[in-house]
């Protein structure tokens, strides 16, 4: 499997589809699991008019003077873990990517019990006051991307023969909700050692599934794997798609048949880049189990000696939260003391 495949998913959003064209869908959603980990969907209700409006708005953001941006730079976000982070100010194994981001997450009162806590990366979002705009837009796409991640997931449970709602009842009745908007500057491809500069190093991702909508500029790759060969694929930009991997969670919880797929980014288009990852993962107090399904009998083996990151995602003891904030502070140094 060398490419990413393209799957319509409107059965699963729209419904008054049938249960037979759910399973359908749900099983080319399946096949693309076990495979690439990796995969487009089209049909997926998301209106066009929203993506585009809240693209405009954060070009019109990432365009603005540095000292402007900085007004709401991620130390003022605190333990809520949103705003601004310049280019370089996160890491990927150790090295700086070659980005600037905004990060958000699903909006709370101060009077939240979990804010009033001070449960890191729960809080109110540090939207920029200019352009204005923007937090709605971030707002209302949280709010359909949500949607979507719940209707794709009843489709990853149904194509491992469970109840559709498994993983909304179980995972994702709080969802952790995370969201970024990132631009990634033109530049040379190698730095002055002659080592890549990547706009996002090899990695997985932390949670369940990744919705990702990008521009017409390119430079996400994949890493497919067949027959023992490892070989990295574009993921190229395809019209009003969106490109979905599943995350470490996934990978954990079907021991390792679905397995979290490693990518990274160059932006060679010689021009900006944006890119907005909706990152859907279980409820922070979760504790994140294997699941029992014949589904799932050839479970794959722990493959930590060949992960980026030569962590296993099997072993870990804990909760959604507890294995989260094991990475913030391997991304963000900086922020390491304000979450732990
Ligand atoms: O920007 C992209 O295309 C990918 C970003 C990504 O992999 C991530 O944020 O986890
Ligand atoms: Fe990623």
């Amino acid at each position: 499997m060398d490419t990413v495949p393209i799957i319509d998913v409107r059965a699963l959003v729209d419904a008054s589809s049938s249960p037979q064209a759910r399973r359908e869908a749900a099983a080319r959603l399946g096949t693309a699991c076990r495979h690439t980990g990796f995969f487009y969907v089209v049909g997926h209700g998301v209106d066009v008019g929203l993506q585009s409006r809240l693209e405009t708005l954060a070009r019109d953001f990432f365009a603005r003077p540095e000292a402007e941006k900085q007004r709401v730079r991620m130390a003022l976000g605190g333990r809520a873990w949103r705003g601004f982070f310049p280019v370089g100010g996160e890491l990927t194994s150790g090295r700086p990517d070659r980005k600037e981001g905004l990060y958000f997450g699903t909006e709370l009162p101060p009077d939240d019990p979990r804010v009033r806590a001070g449960t890191p990366l729960h809080g109110p979002n540090l939207f920029p006051r200019e352009p204005e705009g923007l937090g709605g837009a971030v707002l209302e796409y949280m709010a359909a991307l949500t949607s979507l991640g719940h209707s794709l997931m009843s489709g990853i449970a149904l194509s491992l023969d469970l109840e559709a709602d498994y993983f909304a009842t179980r995972y994702m009745a709080d969802p952790t909700v995370l969201f970024r908007i990132f631009n990634y500057p033109p530049g040379p491809e190698v730095d002055a050692e002659g080592l890549p500069v990547w706009g996002v190093g090899e990695h997985t991702d932390y949670g369940v599934l990744t919705i990702l909508k990008q521009d017409d500029a390119g430079g996400l790759q994949v890493k497919t794997r067949q027959d023992g060969h490892t070989r990295w694929v574009d993921a190229p930009p395809v019209e009003n798609a969106f490109v979905c991997n599943i995350g470490d969670m996934l990978d954990r919880m079907t021991r390792g048949v679905y397995r979290s797929t490693p990518h990274r980014v160059l932006n060679r288009a010689g021009r900006d880049r944006l890119s907005l990852p909706f990152f859907f993962d279980p409820d922070w107090t979760a504790e994140v189990r294997a699941i029992d399904s014949p589904a799932l009998k050839d479970a794959g083996a722990d493959d930590h000696a060949e992960r980026w990151d030569r962590q296993s995602v099997h072993a870990f003891r804990g909760t959604y939260g507890d294995y989260l904030l094991g990475k913030v502070g391997k991304v963000f140094p900086d922020l390491r003391a304000e979450v732990q």
